[in-house]
């Protein structure tokens, strides 16, 4: 027996026949492809693990964090920033512009719905989709779509990675993204173990909150400085893309870099071998934007350590021998995708959750599969993907929609000339 709902209909059994796309994830990506389907009137679902927008953002990131890239390039399509945001937002007012964002395009998530897995089923030649609630195995429902858009994000399990003796250690050990503020670290001794824009902004955050931090650099980082004579790096390096090949534009960011923030290799920073862009495009790694924590590496209130060792009880042992005593740990060592988890197909995702083909090919599957914010260029890609994503989507729906009620038409026509 099956209930009529505004765009799906339910079955008693605990399974949904979705009316348009289903789409997992209600971070930047999934609304912006909803704003896109709104705009043409296509109805589709969101599901969200989470029980509100943009988790990443409210529940996963540090108080005073900011966007490190100008505005412009991180608003979503269809809706600007208010005119009086600064040029590099805070993470309050840009999860403000999100809510009113899924206000003003009406989008209303299913909060609390993990999706566990998906599947395509040839027979029908629609995609089966399974969740839990909020951890209940018992509480499942089986969607069932024509169209599946994963907008799970790049960053949506924490890397959290071994380490010889840390079950000994009694101090507090803790994923960056459960850290909110230095408060509770003053006159701690803290080891932040990774250095990407996390552990060198949570390092500056502790040193404000007079922690001591040491920052561990296992092996190498390219440091930019956020803006060049007052302009954004991000923002030059974007301008010179469209007339010159990445490693020119790379070799410029580098004496650029010299010039303004030194010989960095001197305090344990050691740059990559290849260049900033061309590391972000091949392995995914991002530049760190410096906001400052170079000055205190500088004056040596933030320290460098090389790689661990392992963890004793209050202190870890350096590859070096160096020997730290420690009172905390913030593992700042990354974020990974978790779609190989839940999503049952290997030919357009790759086995580290990421679409195979490169931007900006990797938003559309077969089968009615889509990838939205896979791009490793932060929320400007993620909105070049869902313009594409929704457009697509929508052009299939009214092509479809035009069909149904043209053989919609053909019966009733043929019922009247019947009657008579
Ligand atoms: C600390 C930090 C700062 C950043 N700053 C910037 C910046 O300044 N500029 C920039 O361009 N980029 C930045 N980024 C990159 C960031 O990835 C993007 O800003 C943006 O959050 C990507 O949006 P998304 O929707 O693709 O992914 P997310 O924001 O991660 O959203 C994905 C959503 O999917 C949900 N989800 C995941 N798995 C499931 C599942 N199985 N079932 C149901 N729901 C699921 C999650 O709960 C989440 O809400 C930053 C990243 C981090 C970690
Ligand atoms: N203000 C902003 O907008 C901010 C943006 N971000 C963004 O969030 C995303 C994630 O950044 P982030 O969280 O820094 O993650 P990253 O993946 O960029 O960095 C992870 C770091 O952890 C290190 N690491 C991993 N495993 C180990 C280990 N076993 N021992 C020692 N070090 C280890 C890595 O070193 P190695 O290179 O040797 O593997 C690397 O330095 C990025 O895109 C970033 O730009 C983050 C913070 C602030
Ligand atoms: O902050 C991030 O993770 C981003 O993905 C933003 C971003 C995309 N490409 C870059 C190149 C240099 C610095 C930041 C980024």
């Amino acid at each position: 027996m099956a209930q009529s709902l505004d765009h799906e209909e339910f079955f008693s059994d605990g399974c949904v026949l979705v009316n348009g796309p289903l789409i997992v994830g209600a971070g930047p990506s999934g609304l912006a492809v909803g704003a896109g389907l709104k705009q043409q009137g296509v109805p589709f679902v969101i599901l969200e693990r989470a029980n509100c927008i943009a988790s990443l953002w409210q529940n996963r990131t540090y108080d005073r964090l900011k966007l490190h890239l100008p505005k412009k390039f991180c608003e979503l399509p269809y809706m600007p920033f208010p005119e009086n945001f600064p040029e590099y937002p805070t993470k309050h007012q840009f999860i403000d512009y999100l809510e009113s964002y899924a206000k003003h395009f009406e989008i209303s998530p299913r909060f609390n719905e993990c999706v566990q897995s998906a599947k395509y089923d040839e027979t029908c030649g629609l995609w089966r989709v399974k969740t839990v609630t909020n951890g209940d195995s018992s509480s499942t429902i089986e969607y069932i779509c024509r169209w599946l858009v994963v907008a799970a994000g790049e960053n949506a399990e924490k890397v959290v990675p071994e380490f010889e003796g840390l079950q000994e250690f009694g101090g507090n050990v803790m994923h960056v993204c459960d850290y909110k503020s230095g408060e509770a670290y003053r006159r701690k001794n803290v080891l932040v173990v990774g250095c990407g824009n996390s552990g060198m902004e949570v390092s500056l955050d502790l040193f404000h909150h007079n922690a001591f931090p040491s920052m561990v650099v296992r092996s190498s980082v390219h440091v930019l400085p956020r803006e060049i004579l007052g302009k954004s790096t991000f923002e030059l390096a974007v301008s010179m893309m469209k007339w010159l090949p990445v490693w020119v534009v790379d070799k410029i960011l580098l004496v650029a870099a010299r010039l303004i923030l030194g010989y960095i290799e001197k305090y344990g920073l050691k740059r990559p071998r290849i260049g900033p862009l061309q590391l972000k495009d091949t392995e995914g790694k991002t530049p760190v934007l410096d906001i400052g924590t170079l000055q205190k590496i500088r004056s040596g209130e933030i320290k460098i350590v090389p790689g661990i060792k392992k963890f004793s009880h209050a202190s870890v042992e350096l590859i070096n021998g160096q020997i730290l005593e420690i009172d905390s740990v913030i593992l700042a060592t990354g974020y990974c995708s978790n779609v190989p988890s839940w999503l049952k197909e290997n030919e357009f995702f790759s086995r580290d959750g990421i679409p195979k083909s490169a931007f900006p090919n990797g938003w559309k599957g077969k089968a009615g599969l889509y990838a939205v914010g896979f791009t490793r260029r932060g929320l400007s890609g993620a909105s070049l993907d869902a313009i594409k994503v929704a457009q697509d989507i929508g052009k299939m729906w009214k092509k479809e929609t035009k069909q149904k009620n043209q053989s919609v038409s053909v019966l009733c026509h043929r019922k009247i000339q019947a009657t008579f």
